[in-house]
This record gives structure tokens, C-alpha cells and sequence, in this order.
């Protein structure tokens, strides 16, 4: 039997034609860009796809108080936007207690239209365990991709103190979502063989990964080369002009202003090195924050990681060497790139664990070198470092010493890393690849559910 229609589960962060705060928030990253591209890769298929998101009504978070929208020219696909855990806007972490409301939404949902999806893909721990619920329900089998794992993540916050950690980002409940997503899916997709036979292989899954290891499929993301390619444009032009004129090459950091993303490392072995200050100046993109100055004040995260990149710099009396973008688009992010790798740029990505790194490859697609952590999926993208220089995230002096390696052989890493992305990394594929794996597991026979106390209280 074909699929006609499908649902996303994605219950956090949120989605617009405009992506609107991608990157301003935590919980606004790569995730929503890998389920938007794919989505809608698949409705192009001629497949109805609906991306199941929350409703939030609330005046800071003004665009996503619709109960549909949707990304023009796209007719298959529409964003829904259910109701559960309230209007305001909550954190991620603060979900997990709403999740039951949220898929008896989707279920009265579906069967007020008559119409329930064929299969569900399911994003992150909380869109799984949705999933899994979802199925306890109706019988309809999913898929779950996790994006990033709880356990990882952990293991580099080591160093807090547990209740810390509980209360700020609820591991437990999170892991044992995700051990219950892995148990119940048909199907799970994951970015690299290495997040299979590692990232899935922690202790904290190992049993309960091996026992499905027939469910797991390696499916790698795409670029979206409409938008990040090496071909010139007006706004790649205009930033030209504005980084011409410093007349040095530029280290670029373009992530969510993350702990996990780790930007202090790369700001540690620029102060600490004088030829990387006499070659290059730091880019760092901070998105929505126009001074940033005045927000490294605040009491987030994100503040206090831009407070101790300012202090670093001004100790060496580094400041104006150090240039924050406030960068509004993808498209911008592109023509940043573009332009940089006019000047000779490097990206740097030295994440304390980074599951796969879409910043990785759309960067390689403009033409800029990589170095890039090598906890997670960049040794897969860069294969064990041919196509680019892979780093201990906390060596300050190798990460300085790889920069200068790239810097010697420029041409030879942007052109290598072009060709490796246009041959491996296309959303098409991933598409055509996600279907015929729902096709080939969407009947599997997944019985004897047994739900979380947390999550079967709330269903
Ligand atoms: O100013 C900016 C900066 C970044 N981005 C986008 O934000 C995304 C960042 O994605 P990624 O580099 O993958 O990082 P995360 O946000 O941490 O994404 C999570 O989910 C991704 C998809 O599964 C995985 O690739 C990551 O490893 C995982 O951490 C990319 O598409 C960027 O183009 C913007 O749109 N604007
Ligand atoms: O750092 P964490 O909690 O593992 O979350 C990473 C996730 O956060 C997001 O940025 C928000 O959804 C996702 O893009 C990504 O999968």
C-alpha cells in the first residue's frame, strides 16, 4: 500500500514561511531546517504532509498563534499548530509535561477531518515520544530521528552538579522518551553511520539500540543549494565590500549561541596565538542581537557565553579584531559565506558534541574550509578529516595549529569540500531515501506498548 500522507511530529521550537527566530533561541535550530527541507522535499512527491507543531499565543511570539500556515508554492504541505500546555511560549525542556495533550490534540485533529496520516516521522525526544503515544493510540507506526541525544549532551555537562542538571534540562524524562522512541518506532533514521554505531551505542541506549538495530537506516541530510552555493549575488557582494576592507582572511562562527557549540575554544586559541591574529580577524553571527554589548549584561546563556568571549578579547586588547554579525537569514548566512571564502575564510564548528553539523555542510557548499569538532557527525562529513581538519574541541593549540594547516592549502579544502557536498549531500535524496524506508517498515508489527509512568499518566 503507498503513503499518501504523512504527518511530522515536531512539538518544539516552530515554523513559519519566514523562519522567523531560527537560531535566535535554542530551540530553534538546525532541526526545524532539516524538517522543513525534508517535508517539503516529500510533498513535491505528490505526498500530503502535514508538520504537527503548538500553537502559541503569546505577544513576543507573534507569528505562530495561527492554527495553519504554510510555505508558498508548496500546496502538499501545511504547518498545524495544536493547542497543548498552555498559550505562552515554554521552553523545550519545559514540554515534556504536555505532550499527552499535545498528540490528543493531533488525534482530535485527524478525526474531525476524517483523514489520519499513513505514518508519522517523528523529530527529537519529545516529537518521539509523541510518536510512541500516538501509536498506543491509533496503531499508526512512526519513525523517529533524534536529532541529538540526551545522554551526549550530558556526559559534557559532567562537570555540573546532577539536581543542577535535572531541574535545567530534565535528562531522565528526556532519556527515557528517548529509550521508548527507539523501542516502539518502525523506522529510525539516523544522520551518519558513526551516530548509529556511537552516538545510539552510549550506555544509556546500548541494550535498547542493539535489540532494534534492523529498525536503523543511515540517511544523510541535505543543502539547500538554492540558497547556499558558490555563485555570487548582490548580498554576497555587499558583504564583500564590507570585509574587504580590513584586508585580512576571517575564522567564522555561526551557531546558536549554544554552551554545547563550545565558541569559547576558537576565541582561546585566537587570543593565544599572534598569527592567527595577524591572518585572520573572528566573525561571530549572533542572530537578533543588534548590541551585543549591551545583551553580554543579561542573565541567558547566550549572554554569559558573549560576556566571556568580550572579556577574552579585551584582556589582549583583541576587541576590534572580533566582528559580530547580526545575521537575519539563511540567504544572509550564504552571502556571508560566500564572501568570506573570497578573503582566504575558515569555518569553524568545535562543538563539545555535535550529532551531524547542517552549518558544516552549507558552509562547504559556499566554499569555505572546515575545522570542526570531532566528537559526532563531522568525522563522516569530513571523512576522518579529508575534507577538512577535524579537532579535539578543548585542544586550544591544535585547533590554531589546523586553522594555519587550512590556511596553506586554501584552494585544495574549498574546492574538495564543494565537491563532497554537491555529491553527498542533497534534500531530493534524503526524500526519496526517508520513503522507501517508511514503505519497507510502515507495516512492521509493534506490539505490547508499555508507556513511561510519566507519559501513560498523561495520555
Ligand atoms: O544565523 C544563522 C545561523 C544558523 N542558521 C541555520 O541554523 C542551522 C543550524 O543547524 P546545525 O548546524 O545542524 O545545528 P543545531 O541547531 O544544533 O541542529 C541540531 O539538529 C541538526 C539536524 O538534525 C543537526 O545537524 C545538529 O547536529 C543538531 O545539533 C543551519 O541550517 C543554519 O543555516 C541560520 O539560519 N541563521
Ligand atoms: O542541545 P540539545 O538539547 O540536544 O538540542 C539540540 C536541538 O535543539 C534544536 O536546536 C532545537 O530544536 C534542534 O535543532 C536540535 O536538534
Amino acid at each position: 500500500m503507498k503513503i499518501t500522507k504523512l504527518a511530522f511530529f515536531n512539538p518544539q521550537g516552530n515554523f513559519d514561511k519566514n523562519d522567523s527566530h531560527l537560531t535566535e533561541h535554542p530551540d530553534f535550530g538546525g532541526q526545524l531546517i532539516y524538517v522543513k527541507e525534508l517535508a517539503k522535499e516529500i510533498s513535491k512527491l505528490g505526498i500530503k504532509v502535514d508538520i504537527i507543531t503548538r500553537k502559541i499565543v503569546d505577544e513576543k511570539w507573534p507569528e505562530f498563534s495561527d492554527n495553519f500556515d504554510y510555505y508558498p508554492g508548496y500546496e502538499n504541505l501545511r504547518i498545524i499548530r495544536v493547542p497543548f500546555g498552555g498559550n505562552k511560549f515554554l521552553n523545550k525542556e519545559k514540554l515534556w509535561d504536555h505532550l499527552g495533550e499535545y498528540v490528543k490534540q493531533i488525534i482530535n485533529f485527524y478525526s474531525k477531518e476524517k483523514k489520519f496520516p499513513d505514518f508519522v516521522t517523528t523529530h527529537y525526544g519529545d516529537g518521539g515520544i509523541s510518536g510512541t503515544m500516538f501509536l498506543y493510540k491509533t496503531g499508526i507506526n512512526y519513525s523517529f530521528t533524534a536529532h541529538s541525544l540526551g545522554a551526549q549532551k550530558k556526559d559534557k555537562f559532567s562537570n555540573f552538579d546532577e539536581k543542577f542538571l535535572e531541574e535545567k534540562y530534565r535528562f531522565s524524562i528526556r532519556i527515557s522518551a528517548e529509550r521508548t522512541a527507539i523501542k516502539y518506532a518502525s523506522l529510525i533514521v539516523t544522520s551518519t553511520k558513526q551516530e548509529k554505531e556511537v552516538q545510539y551505542m552510549h550506555p544509556a541506549y546500548k541494550d535498547i539500540s542493539i535489540q532494534n538495530i534492523k529498525k536503523f537506516f543511515v540517511i544523510p541530510p541535505g543543502v539547500n543549494t538554492s540558497i547556499f552555493n558558490n555563485v555570487e549575488n548582490e548580498q554576497s557582494k555587499y558583504y564583500e565590500n564590507i570585509l574587504g576592507k580590513f584586508n585580512k582572511s576571517f575564522i567564522i562562527l555561526s551557531s546558536r549561541i549554544d554552551p554545547k557549540k563550545n565558541h569559547i575554544s576558537v576565541v582561546k586559541s585566537y587570543v593565544s596565538n599572534k598569527r592567527l591574529q595577524e591572518k585572520f580577524n573572528l566573525i561571530i553571527v549572533v542572530r537578533g542581537i543588534d548590541d551585543v554589548y549591551k545583551y553580554s549584561q543579561k542573565n541567558t546563556d547566550e549572554a554569559k557565553i558573549l560576556n566571556k568571549i568580550i572579556t577574552l578579547a579585551k584582556n589582549k586588547n583583541l576587541l576590534s579584531n572580533i566582528i559580530f554579525l547580526n545575521i537575519q537569514s539563511q540567504h544572509e548566512l550564504a552571502a556571508l559565506y560566500k564572501a568570506a571564502s573570497k578573503f582566504h575564510s575558515i569555518f569553524a564548528l568545535t562543538s563539545k558534541y555535535e550529532p551531524f553539523g547542517l552549518a558544516i555542510v552549507e558552509a562547504m557548499a559556499c566554499g569555505l574550509p572546515i575545522l570542526a569538532t570531532k566528537f559526532g557527525g563531522p568525522v563522516e562529513i569530513l571523512d576522518n578529516g579529508v575534507y577538512g581538519k577535524l579537532v579535539d574541541p578543548d585542544d586550544i593549540e591544535d585547533i590554531s595549529k589546523k586553522i594555519l594547516e587550512i590556511a596553506n592549502n586554501y584552494i585544495y579544502y574549498k574546492e574538495i569540500g564543494i565537491k563532497r557536498v554537491l555529491s553527498n549531500y542533497t534534500w531530493k535524496s534524503t526524500a526519496e531515501k526517508y520513503l522507501e524506508k517508511i514503505l519497507h517498515s510502515k507495516n512492521r508489527k509493534i506490539e505490547n506498548i508499555e508507556l513511561p509512568k510519566f507519559f501513560l499518566k498523561q495520555i
